[in-house]
């Protein structure tokens, strides 16, 4: 018998030998008593029951709530229930309602307790959590008399016996929804349930393993990574608890002797319990929600939505992107999870929108938004966001070999890619081995970098259909270049932002890792910069020639791709970017207009050419030739087509006008 605390004031009596629980919640006054299938209420589990509890009061089958409970100090968790709290909230129940006694009724609905999300999100779930992993892995294995994984075990998986907890998926978790599917396995979203009480909603990953011992340690990766987070980070996924147990496989799973397994029969699966973010993944929401990528896959509920706003707007459809205030707050939320993870020396190596996670739904500003706090702007309003997916990460200073992992090559780090050159191994000069850099603090700072170009474009800089050797090759030579990605946001018309956010992107997506902010650096910063902010005013145009004030992390490190102790250590550096001389987005925001103006100068000059060229096609060739149809198609391409690619359609025109007039000339 243990008593666990859930939720302020609040305990469950967890008796692992009758199978059963109660919930005790003293600001209601309730109990509930729920046993698990197959166990009977014996006499032995209720003197337990009395024995342990002092103030409660078992008689006949009916619960009765008798008085304030005591202080309690769980003998498992060895946690106090501080008594006061308890007490003001009986003396707080009994003053605003009278003194109740209720009779709760074994297993009935109404009876149960609504913990939902506060269970969920409570600092108390993971003491809760560690003791029912201990209590039903032990009581389940020696109870379960259909204990398959007995009959498989060590004959046909590698796993030990032991290490698996049979059944407590199907007992405790119903499934909701998948949310979606990774590279390694699934994400559902469950509801955990002890017997009729539903203690909260989860997101829970599993992840086949099989027979395969290395695919299992590069599984637990992310387990131990998750572990390690010894508090809870705002910013960083909450992991609740981690079992093995044998479920239907997904995909291809290979037995000892060699055979494919029947991918329907039960193989050794991890599961992994973690926070549900109801807002899903960060990916989704920029393409779906703030650019409108995916129009065919919106619910007939959102077109509505839609068609609402742009009513009310007369027509008009708002600018798409998302404001200065809701690029700070996500670019800030993930510069703090990655503070938390490289501050205890952790690497992510796979940071990308996909594995950032919202903590609530994001209505973007023309929709009706009823998750916004009463007065504030949308334009303003973003919700948080955590960093998840520890499967990648590795600890600073291990090989990245001895992982086996591979991030997402996109959001990777132009320093880690590597091309396929080869030299010979000073220890063994016969071998051949490649040469490559270590993933390090700065290559996931890149990554940071690489998200930011996607949330303010919601695009990335590389084509999507490129084969892998060009998009590493892209990616390699990749150069941001502030002012011209202005002048392309600019063309992009999307809702315009503070300046700084391209110097930010600019210092992050720097080819050098070692001139690359921290992610303290940008957390720092971008703090400094929301509490300069007015709460309701639109801040950052008014401050549109303030600077960003960098150092850079040269000075810092004196290697080139390797971040030293000190660099996670010293909590107060500032990193920067270049120095600016005197005020640099004064300077950069005119000049940015005069290049702006320029452009659109040379677009125009190539809309003038294309129809001279047209002209000059028609006049030198028969109406009705090849030349003059083909010089009409293009000449509609150089209108349609986007900024980047109309100098090519020019061209071809031009090619066209000459071909015309030679043919007129000297044929
Ligand atoms: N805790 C969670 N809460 C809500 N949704 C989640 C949660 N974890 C994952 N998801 C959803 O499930 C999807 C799959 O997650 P998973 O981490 O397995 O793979 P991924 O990051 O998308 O891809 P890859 O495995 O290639 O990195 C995510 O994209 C996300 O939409």
């Amino acid at each position: 018998m243990s008593l666990v605390p859930y939720e302020e004031g609040s305990l469950i009596l967890d008796d692992p030998n009758s199978k059963s629980v109660v919930v005790v919640n003293p600001t209601s006054g309730t109990l509930s008593f729920f046993q698990q299938d197959n166990g009977s209420d014996g006499p032995e589990s209720n003197e337990d029951l009395t024995a342990s509890s002092s103030a409660l009061d078992f008689s006949s089958g009916v619960h009765h709530f008798k008085g304030p409970i005591a202080s309690y100090i769980c003998p498992q968790c060895g946690t106090e229930i501080n008594p006061d709290i308890m007490n003001r909230r009986q003396i707080h129940r009994r003053a605003s309602s009278g003194i109740e006694q209720e009779n709760i009724r074994l297993g009935s609905q109404e009876n149960t307790i609504p913990l939902g999300f506060e269970f969920a999100n409570s600092s108390f779930s993971k003491r809760y959590f560690q003791l029912l992993e201990r209590n039903h892995r032990h009581y389940v294995l020696q109870n379960d008399p259909n204990n398959k994984e007995r009959q498989y075990g060590k004959s046909k998986y590698f796993i030990p016996d032991e290490l698996f907890i049979p059944g407590y998926f199907r007992k405790f978790f119903n499934i909701l929804s998948l949310l979606g599917n990774g590279a390694r396995g699934s994400v559902y979203k469950v509801v955990h349930t002890i017997g009729n009480t539903e203690l909260g909603v989860f997101a829970l990953k599993k992840i086949p393993i099989g027979n395969d011992m290395e695919w299992f340690n590069k599984c637990i990766r992310e387990v131990k990574a998750l572990s390690s987070l010894t508090h809870k980070s705002a910013n960083l996924i909450t992991y609740n608890h981690v079992w093995l147990e044998m479920d239907s496989a997904v995909g291809f799973v290979r037995s000892v002797d060699g055979g494919q397994s029947d991918s329907k029969e039960e193989i050794p699966c991890i599961f992994i319990l973690q926070q549900y973010c109801s807002g899903g993944n960060l990916e989704d929401c920029i393409l779906r929600n703030v650019f409108d990528k995916f129009p065919d896959t919106e619910s007939p509920e959102e077109r509505k939505k839609k068609f609402r706003t742009r009513k009310k707007n007369h027509g008009k459809s708002a600018d798409i992107g998302l404001s200065t205030e809701q690029l700070v707050s996500i670019i800030r939320d993930i510069a703090r999870g990655l503070h938390e993870l490289h501050s205890i020396g952790l690497i992510h190596r796979d940071l990308k929108p996909s594995n950032c996670l919202l903590l609530n739904s994001f209505k973007n500003d023309d929709e009706d938004n009823e998750t916004h706090e009463e007065g504030s702007n949308s334009e303003q309003y973003f919700p948080s966001v955590v960093i998840g997916d520890l499967g990648e990460s590795q600890l600073e200073g291990e090989s990245r070999l001895g992982t086996g992992c591979t991030g997402t090559l996109e959001f990777t780090a132009p320093e880690l890619i590597i091309q396929g050159g080869t030299t010979s191994s000073p220890a063994l000069p016969s071998r051949l081995i490649h040469t490559y850099n270590e993933y390090t603090f700065a290559s996931d700072m890149y990554s940071l970098g690489m998200i930011c170009y996607f949330i303010v474009f919601g695009e990335l800089p590389f084509e999507p259909q490129l084969d892998i050797i060009d998009l590493k090759a892209r990616i390699k030579h990749f150069r941001f270049d502030t002012e011209s990605m202005i002048a392309k946001h600019q063309a992009m018309k999307l809702k315009p932002v503070d300046y700084r956010i391209f110097q930010l992107m600019d210092a992050l997506l720097q080819p050098n890792n070692d001139v690359r902010p921290t992610a303290k650096a940008v957390e720092d910063m971008l703090d400094e910069m929301l509490s300069n902010s007015k709460p309701g005013k639109n801040f950052w145009k008014d401050n549109n020639d303030s600077t960003l004030n960098f150092t850079t992390i040269s000075e810092l490190n004196e290697t080139t791709n390797s971040f030293t102790d000190d660099f996670v250590e010293d909590d107060n550096m500032t990193l920067s970017l270049p120095a600016p001389e005197g005020d640099l987005s004064a300077v950069s925001s005119a000049k940015v207009n005069t290049s702006s103006v320029i452009e659109r100068s040379v677009q125009f000059c190539y809309k003038v050419i294309s129809i001279l060229s047209t002209i000059i096609v028609f006049k030198s060739t028969k109406t009705g030739s090849w030349l003059s149809y083909t010089s009409l198609v293009i000449l509609g391409m150089v209108f349609k087509s986007p900024v980047d690619e109309r100098s090519r359609h020019v061209r071809a025109l031009g090619l066209l006008a000459l071909i015309a007039i030679l043919k007129k000339y000297i044929y």
